[in-house]
């Protein structure tokens, strides 16, 4: 990793208060070294859980797992604080990981307003759905709406779920250590049994008290509490019954008086930035008599600070074995000279080949409107999703045939 500290991220953002930042080109400094494609895969890392919910002949402990899964999927991004390269337009990345019992293939469809579209294939489940990242800047903090719907069906039970991504913000752009927090409600809706579970992303507080926790309930079809769930985000979550629950915190005793920072007036979470999220979430073990542990998020590797914060999942995203050169399209991520020059430490050679690239984009639009034509995704179409009612980017078929005759020269 290269480090960043010598270039003042303020220097560059605030020229663009209030603005959308999917039009502003950002120094290479501030990237990770993987394409925002890939890093949605990391949603898979914990697919396990997906596995399980299939397994399980309880509809309501189908969704406990299901709900498990949509908060792991987030968790690889504490102190990730590099930016993801934009994908270019036409760009794909497949991850084939059969031995875990799925296959993804994504795709940039759309460039302004950047929208990626994923699809994940397995014997028990398909999961598929598409980001549409807004990203705005505030002055003090940027805050992410990663807009659009996913949903996951689980074959054996002919069911679908569908929920919407929440919020993130990245805090002190101008002064102090960068850090990430999610907050926001989640809901995850059993569309075939209507069992419903509303998760909330709590922020940070004054004293950090609830920083990165989760709580929430499954409600069943008539809307009455029947199990609660709760944790940490970045660690892991449990579950119990809802009454269990509330009885156990009603008897809880409240927590200890805090010492006012001297400078922590703020009503805002940057107050809590020294907070150890490790310390915090020994509390959200309650140890409530009957509780499970749903899930439990992978320590990072020894070193991974000095590599952007990777996990081991997403240190293997970029890896390029020496028969994909042949079986991957020229379109995938793995082939963008820009990232891979990143990866390599080589922030020159990184910088020349990204502004080449956008470049070339830039000159591929310009003639598509010279010829009056349309981008056409190669994989993906929009269609109405029956369910959220929303339109939406499915997946074609076709890409494991391997025809790659159609794509485009993108990089
Ligand atoms: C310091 C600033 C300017 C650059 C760093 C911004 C980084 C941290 C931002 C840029 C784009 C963001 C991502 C955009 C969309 C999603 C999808 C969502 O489901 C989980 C969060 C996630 C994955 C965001 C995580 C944070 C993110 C990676």
């Amino acid at each position: 990793m290269f480090s960043s500290r010598d270039f003042s991220l303020w220097s560059i953002l605030k020229q663009c208060i209030g603005k959308e930042l999917s039009k502003i080109t950002m120094p290479v400094v501030f990237n990770e070294p993987l394409s925002f494609l890939q890093r949605l895969t990391e949603y898979m890392e914990y697919s396990y859980l997906l596995d399980r919910a299939s397994q399980t002949s309880d509809p309501i402990e189908r969704l406990q797992y299901v709900s498990a899964f949509a908060v792991s999927a987030i968790s690889s991004n504490w102190e990730r604080l590099g930016k993801p390269f934009n994908p270019l337009l036409g760009e794909t990345y497949e991850l084939d990981r059969s031995e875990l019992g799925f296959r993804l293939i994504s795709e940039q469809v759309s460039h302004h307003p950047p929208i990626s579209a994923f699809h994940i294939d397995s014997p028990l489940y398909k999961f598929h759905g598409q980001i549409y990242p807004k990203l705005k800047f505030w002055g003090k903090s940027v805050d992410i709406h990663p807009k659009g719907y996913v949903t996951l069906e689980l074959k054996k039970f002919n069911e679908v779920y569908t929920w919407q991504n929440v919020n993130c913000c990245v805090h002190n752009i101008i002064v102090g250590k960068l850090w990430v927090e999610h907050s926001g409600p989640m809901e995850i809706i059993n569309h075939q049994t209507k069992h419903r579970a509303v998760l909330n992303f709590k922020q940070g507080g004054w004293f950090g008290k609830d920083l990165h926790k989760v709580e929430g309930y499954i409600y069943d079809p008539d809307k009455k509490k029947l199990k609660a769930i709760w944790g940490n985000w970045l660690m892991g979550l449990f579950s119990v019954n809802a009454g269990t629950y509330d009885a156990h915190v009603a008897a809880m005793p409240s927590s200890p008086p805090h010492t006012p920072k001297v400078n922590g007036a703020g009503g805002d979470a940057e107050d809590a930035s020294d907070e150890l999220p490790c310390k915090s979430f020994n509390s959200f073990d309650l140890n409530i008599p009957g509780q499970i542990t749903l899930w439990q998020a992978t320590p990072r590797p020894e070193d991974s600070a000095k590599y952007f914060s990777f996990t081991l999942f997403a240190m293997t995203l970029n890896e390029m074995m020496p028969e994909m050169n042949i079986t991957l399209p020229p379109t995938d991520s793995r082939k963008r000279p820009d990232i891979r020059y990143l990866e390599e430490g080589k922030i020159d050679e990184a910088a020349d080949a990204k502004n080449r690239l956008e470049e070339k984009q830039r000159q591929a639009r310009k003639e598509r409107k010279k010829q009056k034509g349309d981008w056409q995704p190669l994989w993906f179409e929009t269609v109405k999703n029956q369910y959220t009612g929303k339109e939406e980017w499915a997946y074609k078929g076709d890409y494991w045939e391997r025809d790659f005759s159609k794509c485009g020269d993108i990089f």
